[in-house]
């Protein structure tokens, strides 16, 4: 099993050093001018691997900068020189370090500030990309400044444009590769779990998100044919536009899809600059990537807060051991009928606390007491009417609501349902279930508080009359 593990890590290495040197002939197809790759791939795969992989990632993301910045032709035409050593291990180093560091700093935000909500998570990520891409741009413009006597201004001249790209690479490819390279390598990566979590909620059709993201591609197809058509500068800034689609597919659909289509159409993008031969907009079309991806990054937020919100509301509503109604909901709904009913309409309460409860944590154990709270509210809330409500108070004390009932009815099915109370059996152990009642009619101009208070004085009331019973008061 162990071997296997190592096995399966040692070829994840080797995935990502060529994962790289692809990433990089493609990014090469990219360079539609000398200092212009309009979305570097290798940054990306460098920034996934630091993350998934932590500092382990290091050797192979190193080595496949080494074997494409050494140049081999000189070397086996001149012999060994050291300057072109140098230079290849100080492009692998300009690279390497600053997304390691920027990998590992985005580890220890996700994974160590979990207090934090999303949008400041999404923040903190953005920054620390940015800062990485504007550090490994720098450190590689300067090394190539160094390495070369033929061109001079290369910092002035290429730093936006090189920082986009890699910007733009990490942002893209990142949370894509952050789906699969974590099945590939049997590391454990927790903390990405916090932008996945408010997908169970979502519904999963892939045929809807096919039809957007389609209609996204046309989108694009469309924008590129007018462009080549219509000889105007402007034209290029349609593709702005392009954000809604993709905007719209992060809102509705899965993280995964969303990934999935941040990675199309920007690579459609990306790639129809130079098909269509619009490379003299290429910084505008460069421009949008970055703004559909920096805008999908934000997105994400307001799935997870609508997810958030109705996690939140079901706290609110169902009380999480017997799934009863909470308090909050019960009042509501009480409130709700109450309010429209007409004068002569007459409803009750009544509230019960199970007998001795305290005695069955004490005896059994709280887990069984919780059983008890559980089994006792199931049978009770099938012994309902349609009309009442059946809610858990506090600790072991529920309510029910009986509307359309005089307070003489009301004692009445009060005492049929103590009888319903049910005799529980653990393994072993019987534990007959009894509980006290008290019952009151609900008072005109009275608040629901005042209406508990007085039922819970009655069922103080049957405690004190010796328990197991029905005591009402007007
Ligand atoms: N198992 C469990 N116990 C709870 C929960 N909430 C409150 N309790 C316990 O419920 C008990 C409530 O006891 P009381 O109703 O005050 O007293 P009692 O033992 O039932 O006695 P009488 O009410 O006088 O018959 C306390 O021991 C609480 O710790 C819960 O969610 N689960």
């Amino acid at each position: 099993m162990t071997g296997r593990i190592n096995l399966l890590r040692k070829s994840a290495y080797l995935l990502i050093f060529f994962l790289w040197l692809g990433a990089f002939h493609a990014s090469v197809i990219l360079a539609y001018s000398e200092l212009i790759s309009l979305w570097y791939m290798p940054a990306g795969v460098s920034m996934a691997a630091f993350l998934v992989f932590g500092k382990r990632a290091f050797i192979p993301i190193f080595l496949a900068i080494w074997v494409e910045s050494f140049n081999f032709s000189a070397f086996f035409a001149h012999g060994f020189d050291p300057t072109l050593l140098a230079t290849s291990v100080l492009f692998s180093l300009a690279h390497s370090v600053p997304y390691g560091i920027g990998g590992l700093t985005t580890r220890h935000w996700l994974s160590h500030f979990v207090q934090k909500n999303i949008p400041t998570k999404i923040v903190g990520l953005l920054v620390i990309y940015a800062v990485s891409a504007a550090l490994a741009a720098f450190c590689g413009l300067l090394v190539w400044e160094l390495a070369t006597e033929n061109y001079t201004n290369i910092l002035e001249d290429g730093w936006f444009a090189w920082w986009l790209g890699d910007l733009i690479g990490i942002m893209v490819l990142a949370p894509f590769l952050c789906l699969f390279l974590p099945k590939l390598s049997t590391y454990k990566v927790p903390w990405i779990d916090v932008f996945y979590d408010h997908d169970r909620g979502m519904r999963r059709s892939k045929k809807q998100f096919i039809g957007k993201l389609i209609l996204a591609v046309l989108t694009i197809i469309g924008i590129f044919m007018l462009d080549r058509a219509v000889d105007h500068p402007g034209v290029a800034y349609f593709v702005f536009f392009v954000s809604i689609p993709q905007v719209w597919i992060v809102f509705t659909e899965r993280t995964a899809y969303a990934s999935t289509s941040l990675l199309v159409i920007t690579a459609l993008i990306a790639f129809g600059v130079g098909v269509f031969d619009v490379a003299d907009q290429a910084i505008t079309y460069q421009f949008a990537l970055y703004i559909t991806a920096a805008t999908s990054y934000f997105a994400v937020a307001v799935p997870a807060l609508v997810q958030q919100n109705s996690t939140l509301k079901e706290l609110a509503m169902l009380d999480t051991l017997t799934q009863l109604p909470t308090r909050w909901l019960f009042k509501t709904l009480v409130e709700h009928v109450v309010k429209s009913s007409r004068p002569n309409q007459s409803h009750c309460i009544a509230l019960y606390n199970i007998d001795n409860f305290s005695r069955i944590n004490n005896d059994c154990g709280y887990s069984v007491g919780d059983q008890v709270l559980r089994e006792s509210s199931k049978i009770m809330q099938n012994e309902m009417r349609d009309s009442e409500i059946l809610c858990r108070c506090e600790h072991d004390n529920f309510v029910i609501f009986m509307p359309n009932l005089d307070l003489d009815s009301a004692i009445q099915r009060a005492d049929e349902l103590r009888h319903q109370l049910p005799v529980l059996q653990f393994d072993d152990l019987i534990l007959p279930i009894r509980g006290s009642f008290g019952v009151v009619h609900v008072q005109f101009g009275e608040s629901f508080e005042q209406t508990l208070e007085r039922a819970n004085r009655a069922m103080q009331n049957a405690k004190h009359q010796g328990r197991n019973k029905v005591v009402a008061i007007s």
